[in-house]
């Protein structure tokens, strides 16, 4: 990937960065670049998932999927970083036909929709959980299981699973004998995509995993000691200078409609990896050029605390539009909807810029599976890079404990006192 961090400079917009401060914050650059290579090299948590394009197997993924490569359909079951980095590699490139579902919800008539819509007796299922305790995914899969059962479909014979060294989804694998990958030691759920946490999706689907790995692996060779030199760093940096500066929300917005689940997958990296301390920039999801038609207004005009942070392929595949008889619309029937859509965004970059709102441009050469690699390796090693400019501990997510806790309290799965907190809620209700 390439960075444009030009609309991010103070002599562009405000909140902005000088470029005498980013030198000085190359500084503190080279220390974090420091640390994460020695973090790599020593396979220490979290910073061990950028070492992933060179250790990933892609034939042990595809091994695993081969008995289910007849299916029609793949329900991927599992929650957050176990769902994510898999979804948005299979919205964002073309397969093979296979029909994909996430099951990343508990919501009981969204997963009784999917599992009455699913052709059952050719879909293969894929459970991924790193811990092997997550209460969605582990319900999810019951349910699912019990569907499969009612059907008369062999569930044993179309499952696999990843998740880690043991716990409760390595036991029910163990005991009926499913086909099983490991989540790597080391990898947290949300840098995990380069896992097979990611790829089982990916390898049902005839992706080119090869290309997604070497994509990932020609952009580690860009990690450097300078933000001017590496364009993941640039961005983690920017990021960072402009939260420092009052830019505390961050517009992921792709001007391309296959990349609206890597701004999910985005969000999480980026909330979960920065959001703690009482510190952070909070992710929203944008999708060019949708939402020009709906958060753009705010985005120009209202407070000056975003970044907005565009990803853009240079190359895509065009439509022309037709010509109409209408005078006023002759100006489309010259063009295509590739350039329309080139076009406005390009044009909402610049009336940010005029404004001067901080934004930053990603560009991808175009979205495939060498480039989605690079961009999602790019934007770990951003994150992690910020991560270590904040000084926050980038691998944990504490407070999102808090509320499982709580939850598995509220269903009689142990005592809990942050069960009881759900009891003692404020009210001030105004009824109808
Ligand atoms: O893979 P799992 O262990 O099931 O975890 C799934 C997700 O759940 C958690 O609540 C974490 O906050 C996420 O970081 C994680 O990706």
């Amino acid at each position: 990937m390439d960075v444009d961090i030009g609309n991010a400079l103070a002599s562009v917009a405000s909140p902005g960065v000088s470029r005498a401060s980013l030198e000085r914050l190359d500084e503190q650059v080279a220390a974090a670049h420091g640390r994460i290579e020695r973090g790599m090299a020593d396979g220490v948590h979290g910073y061990e998932a950028l070492n992933l394009p060179g250790r990933t197997d892609p034939d042990e993924i595809r091994a695993a999927v081969a008995p289910v490569a007849d299916c029609d359909a793949l329900v991927t079951v599992g929650i957050g970083g176990s769902a994510l980095g898999a979804a948005t590699l299979v919205d964002a490139l073309e397969g093979d036909g296979t029909e994909t579902v996430f099951l990343d919800n508990v919501d009981p008539d969204w997963v009784t929709g999917h599992l009455e819509a699913l052709p059952l007796e050719s879909t293969a299922i894929n459970v991924v959980s790193r811990s092997g305790t997550t209460a969605e995914t582990l319900a999810n899969f019951l349910v699912v299981r019990e569907a499969f059962e009612s059907a008369g479909v062999d569930w044993t014979e179309r499952t696999i699973v990843t998740t880690g060294e043991s716990g409760p989804l390595r036991d029910l694998a163990d005991r009926h004998d499913l086909p099983s990958l490991r989540v790597p030691d080391g990898v947290p759920g949300r840098y995990s995509a380069l896992s097979a946490v990611g790829l089982v999706a990916a390898a049902a689907c005839n992706l080119d995993l090869e290309a997604i790995l070497e994509g990932a692996a020609a952009e580690r060779e860009t990690l450097t000691g300078s933000l001017f030199e590496c364009p993941a760093y640039a961005y983690g940096a920017t990021s960072y200078a402009l939260d420092q500066r009052g830019a505390g929300v961050n517009a992921m917005m792709p001007y391309a409609e296959s990349l609206e689940t890597y701004a999910e997958w985005f969000a999480q990296l980026w909330a979960e990896s920065l959001g703690k301390d009482d510190l952070g920039q909070t992710p929203v999801r944008a999708l060019g050029a949708t939402d020009q038609h709906s958060q753009l207004q705010l985005y120009r005009a209202g407070p000056s605390d975003k970044l907005v942070t565009f990803v853009t392929p240079r190359e895509r595949e065009d439509r022309p539009i037709p010509s109409t008889e209408v005078e006023d619309l002759a100006y489309l029937g010259d063009a295509t909807l590739g350039e329309l859509l080139e076009a406005e965004f390009e044009a909402t970059e610049a009336s940010l810029a005029a404004a001067g709102q901080p934004n930053v441009r990603i560009e991808l050469e175009r979205v495939d599976a060498h480039e989605l690699g690079g961009l999602l390796y790019g934007m770990e090693a951003a994150c992690v890079l910020a991560g270590e400019l904040y000084g926050v501990n980038t691998f944990e997510q504490p407070a999102v404990e808090w509320a499982k806790k709580a939850t598995r309290g509220l269903l009689g799965g142990g005592d809990f006192e942050e069960a009881d907190a759900v009891a003692e809620k404020t009210e001030l209700r105004i009824e109808r």
